[in-house]
């Protein structure tokens, strides 16, 4: 008897039949509807802010600018004393500058010296610049007309006292922390970081720095991993990794869930044989989505592990690292207390062709050459080296789709999520 070879596997062209397979936006909505702020609430001084999360919507002490001021070197004067065409006016005694304010008002028809940023004396309503006049000293010569209100900001005419200046969930910018100093606040109520256990499990796993048999490989995820959650503005608690034995890696999870808010776990998430991560998970009952109908990363184990989030990421470094940025940051992000992030993305002209099939989102590294997307020279999934080439990704959709040079693709950058 001839054995017959196994049909032919559609696995490239189709998706396995009589699988559950989740689109990416399902299970993005089932995240964004499902998690919240798991961190608690600390108030910091400014300079302790950046990159954290605003933890309640901040309210403008003061305004911006608090008194009318002028924009520019030159003379103050009353917009009502200006007449069309050449004219001259006398200079009163004394001068505006900023933080030294003239104390009295403009008598009518005079002209007073005023410095940029120095609140504008009482009557004053309009600044020429200096550059347009001639004086010697006594009283200054210019042409008219004038527009009311040259050169003069006006109180409140940035931020007003009470305006609402910043959301609950942003994350404080350089330009966020001048704008909270701008208008009278000093600290604020920021979310905690959120703590991220990191652990790497697989026998084949060696140390990096440490001598490694042969069969051995260099764990690349947990280094990848713990700078992406710093990048993010999580705190990572790096646990190591874990053999691949089940009741060592709940001894792991077990730790994970004692030490932090959300567990990001790589390998051992399909089902072979030394999956055990899987297998854990569905002991518990509370894995709640499994295949996602995306490339690469199929498989991605998302569950509770005595109520800790977990994120059981695939062990290929490509596929770990393209689900921690399509899920997973999201995810962390709710769970930080940030709003839910959605990163840029940008259209572009392909610099490649390929033929996309129907059934789940694809991920390709890619970054930008002369205006166009350039895509990595391999689509395999253990091929570190194409993420370090890599500045972003090119996002394809669900559906079939024929590129050729010049078909607009979508480009995500690597900075766009936040790394
Ligand atoms: N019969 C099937 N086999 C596989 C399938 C499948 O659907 N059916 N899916 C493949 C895909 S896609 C992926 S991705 C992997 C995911 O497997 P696991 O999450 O269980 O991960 P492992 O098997 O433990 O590892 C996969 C691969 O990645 C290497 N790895 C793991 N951890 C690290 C690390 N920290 N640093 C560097 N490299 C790591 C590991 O050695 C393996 O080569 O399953 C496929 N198989
Ligand atoms: O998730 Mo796997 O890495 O698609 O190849």
């Amino acid at each position: 008897m001839t054995l017959t070879p196994p049909p032919l596997k559609d696995d490239c062209f189709a998706l396995p039949a009589g699988t559950q397979w989740t689109a990416v936006d399902d299970a993005l909505t089932s995240l964004s509807d499902r998690l919240h702020p798991v961190t608690g609430i600390e108030v910091l001084p400014l300079e302790a802010a950046l990159n954290r999360v605003l933890a309640e919507d901040i309210i403008a002490q003061r305004s911006n600018p608090p008194l009318p001021n002028s924009a520019v070197d030159g003379y103050g004067m009353r917009h009502v004393d200006i007449i069309d065409g050449p004219q001259a006016m006398p200079l009163v005694a004394g001068r505006s500058a900023a933080g030294q304010p003239f104390e009295g008002a403009l008598p009518p028809g005079h002209a007073i010296r005023i410095l940029t940023g120095a609140t504008l004396p009482k009557k004053v309503d309009t600044v020429i610049l200096q550059e347009d006049i001639t004086t010697d000293g006594q009283q200054i010569a210019f042409h008219g007309p004038l527009k009311k209100g040259a050169n003069a900001r006006n109180a409140g005419e940035d931020v007003a006292a009470g305006a609402q200046i910043l959301p609950s969930g942003r994350i404080l910018t350089p330009a966020d922390l001048a704008l909270l100093a701008a208008t009278g606040v000093a600290q604020v109520p920021v979310r905690k970081l959120l703590r991220v256990a990191i652990v790497s499990t697989g026998d084949e796993l060696a140390e990096p720095g440490d001598p490694a048999r042969p069969d051995q490989i260099y764990d690349a995820n947990r280094p990848m991993l713990r700078a992406m959650c710093q990048r993010f503005g999580f705190h990572p608690v790096d646990l190591g990794r874990a053999p691949d034995d089940r009741e060592a890696l709940r001894g792991f999870l077990d730790a994970a869930a004692e030490q932090s808010d959300v567990i990001l776990t790589s390998g051992g998430a399909s089902a072979g044989d030394e999956d055990h991560l899987a297998a854990l998970m569905n002991e518990t009952g509370a894995m709640f989505l499994w295949r996602m109908a995306i490339k690469p990363g199929r498989p991605l184990a998302l569950g509770l592990w005595h109520g800790t989030p977990i994120f059981g990421l695939p062990g290929n470094p490509v596929a770990a690292m393209v689900c921690t940025l399509i899920f997973a940051r999201p995810a962390m992000g709710l769970l930080a207390g940030q709003n839910w992030h959605d990163p840029q993305r940008l259209s572009v002209p392909a610099a490649f062709a390929k033929s996309k099939k129907p059934g789940r989102r694809e991920y390709l590294r890619a970054r930008l050459r002369n205006g166009k997307a350039e895509v990595f020279s391999s689509e395999g999934s253990g091929r570190i080296s194409g993420l370090s080439w890599a500045e972003g990704l090119v996002e394809l959709p669900d559906g079939a789709l024929e590129i050729s040079e010049g078909t607009l693709v979508t480009f995500i950058p690597y900075s766009a999520f936040g790394l």
